[in-house]
């Protein structure tokens, strides 16, 4: 399972003369769930684009596992990361093409070269790992519906069997059930022992998954912290125009009252917590 690092890591993009990125430094722990926060255009995709090496730091070394590249990275050392890392962007429903969802799903493990039969197992694996039944293989993935054709999707990265799984906002226009489920889903992945990236503007699943939360802001990395100090720093949340989760923020006034609570809950927990002490029971 490999580290992430970057060190000193700047970018900035062909057409445009600010960077993108500057002096990030940053460890990725192996087996982490990171979540990536920040406001629109403080650099959370094109940081997780260089740890895919998808694009090349403009000056700055990324060292995934073994492999490190710097501004002299040649296309294939960059291939070489992608060889640890799953990228799924956002709405990558959108990417489906295939006439199949066995083809779409086959595509990535196909151009890594695997035989036939390994590919057949890793498509059936996925399929499996992402909940939907194997008899979905050979329906047109343009028949199933919104939530099904994003696990598909995601189906297609999971069968490349990255060690690293970078998730771009991946419950946005989800209803409240296939949100539900992704997100479980995504912690079943990380069970399993893989590194969970995930951009997120929802406090609430930071709170829920992460046990790391990077802040960016313009460019810059402002933190690497737990989520429990994050939300414990006022001043730090709105500068970076963060909200706490609501169980958070109410967990924050009670805590302020005199009432023990814990820094990091969610509302089942803080309910689970509270209803005895409502109920005149001692906990
Ligand atoms: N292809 C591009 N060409 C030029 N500039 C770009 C390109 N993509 C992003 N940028 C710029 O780089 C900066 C960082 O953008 P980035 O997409 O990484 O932010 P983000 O935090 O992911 O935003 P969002 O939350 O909206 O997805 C922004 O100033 C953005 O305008």
């Amino acid at each position: 399972m490999p580290e992430i690092k970057l060190n000193n890591v700047a970018f900035a993009y062909s057409n445009s003369k600010q960077r993108a990125l500057t002096e990030v430094n940053l460890t990725i722990p192996a087996g982490s769930y990171t979540a990536l926060v920040g406001h629109t255009g403080s650099g959370k995709s094109t940081l997780v684009s260089l740890i895919d090496g998808l694009l090349k730091p403009t000056a700055g070394q990324i060292t995934v596992g073994k492999q490190t590249v710097d501004a002299s990275a040649r296309r294939q050392d960059l291939a070489k990361l992608r060889q640890h890392v799953g990228f799924v962007f956002q709405f990558p429903e959108q990417q489906l093409f295939a006439e199949t969802v066995a083809k779409d799903i086959a595509f990535g493990p196909e151009n890594l070269g695997w035989g036939q039969e390994r590919v057949a197992t890793a498509v059936q694996e996925a399929l499996n790992a992402v909940g939907l039944p194997a008899d979905l293989a050979e329906r047109s993935p343009f028949m199933l519906s919104g939530g099904q054709m994003r696990r598909v999707a995601i189906a297609g990265v999971l069968a490349m069997q990255p060690e690293v799984l970078i998730l771009d906002e991946p419950t946005a226009g989800l209803d409240a059930k296939s949100t539900e489920q992704l997100l479980n889903l995504i912690a079943t992945f990380h069970q399993e022992g893989r590194t969970i990236i995930l951009i997120t503007h929802q406090m609430e699943q930071v709170a829920r998954y992460a046990d790391q939360v990077v802040v960016m802001n313009h460019g810059q990395l402002v933190t690497a912290t737990t989520p429990a100090q994050l939300f414990a720093d006022s001043q730090l949340m709105a500068a970076n125009q963060l909200n706490r989760p609501a169980a958070v923020q109410i967990a924050h006034q009670l805590r302020k009252r005199g009432v023990d609570l814990p820094a990091v809950l969610t509302l089942d927990q803080l309910a689970k917590t509270l209803a005895p002490r409502l109920k005149g029971g001692t906990d």
